[in-house]
């Protein structure tokens, strides 16, 4: 690795085409970011870059240490400090949609240049950046790329999973329009929201325990006891209301309009990715017309891993053997499951999808209302492919190794 920080204010893209260029890490230590993390170990990324580890909470701590990664900055840089960011060719940040509205208009205004690379959803929608899904859209983020675009941001979670799942019906441009219905994990909300849900299921435990152990008792009055419980005695200080027992049908803010920010992200992001539509970044032409998109979000008590059932309506009336194979081959991430009670309660559940980058599709049938409606539903892993994988791939592509 050469020097941890380029000298230039302004960084240059042939900095970035150089040989392991300097790269700020920020947010690293967070959920999404020890996911991140964990994934560049794993693919050997660091071989890559010279990494500079940033921190809003502890400037000038001792820098992590991970086997093989020797960062010539050994203690934390102040993720703050615009001097020291400006020196970047590329900025990486999982450190949350706050921070980017902080920091990033000032390094823009002070002249920076370099790539920013961001997993927060601030920047999605804006007209000067791209939604990086690389296997769906490496044309878009080439042709980005190509034309000097420099905001590449990974995509909101069930967009990103319902796309690496069955992006091959989009891409062959199959797709009339469609709904997701989603089943969405308390992982999703962050670490505070997933010790919550334990938490909750813990009390909910403690409140029937004596009962639970007792075979004769009346489920009944378990069933009271844990009403009750739910009602008065559980923390719910992240999600707002109970979660565990129960589901809360609405994700994100209220648009105001009867619409859940995150059911209005599935419509936008969805084309953005795919480069259909409007709103698209400089040198990106448009592959046709916006495919209507829509959703209706609902926070479960799974804990990792988020779920969704979908309705579309296909172009055409294709056999299903057809459907299948597309879907099958839509992404070398895309897994197939059979239609079959068996296999699908094996292969379509939080459960078995988390940890892993595949993503399994099934429930693929033919729907009552005619031969070009389809049911599916679909699991991922949503710090994977819906938080950190994007980022770690873009990263690649934006330094020539992808
Ligand atoms: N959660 C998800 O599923 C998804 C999240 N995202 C995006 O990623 C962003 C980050 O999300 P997430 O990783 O869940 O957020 P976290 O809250 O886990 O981490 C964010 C930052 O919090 C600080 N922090 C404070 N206390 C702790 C602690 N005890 N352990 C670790 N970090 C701590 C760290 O900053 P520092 O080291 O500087 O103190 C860290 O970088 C989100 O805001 C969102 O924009 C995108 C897609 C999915
Ligand atoms: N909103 C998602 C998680 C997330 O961070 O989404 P986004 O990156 O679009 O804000 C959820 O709660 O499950």
């Amino acid at each position: 690795m050469t020097s941890a920080v380029n000298s230039s204010v302004s960084p240059a893209l042939s900095a970035v085409a150089g040989e392991s260029p300097s790269v700020g890490l920020i947010g690293w230590r967070g959920m999404v970011g020890s996911v991140l993390i964990t994934r560049m170990l794993e693919e050997g990324d660091f071989a890559h870059i010279n990494p500079v580890f940033f921190s809003t909470s502890n400037a000038g701590g001792q820098a992590p240490s991970f086997p093989g990664v020797t960062p010539e900055e050994t203690t934390l840089q102040d993720a703050f400090d615009l001097d020291t960011l400006l020196k970047l060719p590329i900025i990486v940040t999982a450190q949350g949609g706050d921070y980017t509205s902080e920091v990033y208009p000032k390094l823009r205004e002070a002249g920076w240049s370099g790539i920013w690379i961001d997993a927060a959803s601030t920047l999605r929608m804006a007209d000067t950046s791209i939604i990086a899904l690389d296997p769906i859209n490496r044309d878009v983020i080439d042709a980005g790329l190509e034309a000097g675009v420099k905001e590449y941001i990974g995509g909101n979670c069930t967009v990103s999973n319902m796309l690496m799942g069955l992006g091959g019906l989009f891409t062959h441009d199959l797709v009339e329009w469609g709904t997701a219905m989603t089943y969405q994990a308390a992982s999703g909300g962050g670490a505070k929201h997933m010790r919550e849900l334990l938490n909750q299921f813990g009390t909910l435990h403690s409140a029937v325990a004596e009962d639970l152990s007792d075979p004769a008792a009346a489920i009944l009055d378990i069933d009271r006891a844990v009403l009750e419980a739910q009602r008065n005695d559980l923390d719910a200080t992240q999600f707002g209301v109970p979660l565990a027992g129960s589901l809360i049908p609405w994700i994100d803010a209220d648009l105001g309009n009867g619409v859940a920010k995150e059911e209005w992200k599935a419509g936008v992001e969805t084309n953005k990715i795919l480069g259909r539509g409007e709103n698209l970044a400089p040198g990106v032409t448009s592959r046709g017309a916006a495919v209507p998109f829509d959703s209706l979000c609902v926070r479960v008590g799974a804990l990792r891993s988020h779920s969704q059932a979908l309705t579309l309506k296909l172009r055409e009336d294709l056999p299903l053997a057809e459907i299948e194979s597309i879907i099958a081959s839509g992404t070398e991430f895309s897994s197939f499951v059979p239609n079959e009670k068996d296999a699908t309660v094996a292969a379509l559940t939080p459960v078995a999808a988390t940890g892993s980058l595949q993503i399994p599709v099934g429930r693929i049938r033919k729907l009552e209302m005619g031969p070009e409606y389809i049911s599916a539903f679909t699991v991922g892993d949503q710090l994977l492919w819906g938080a950190a994988e994007p980022l770690r791939r873009m990263l690649l592509i934006s330094v020539g190794k992808l």
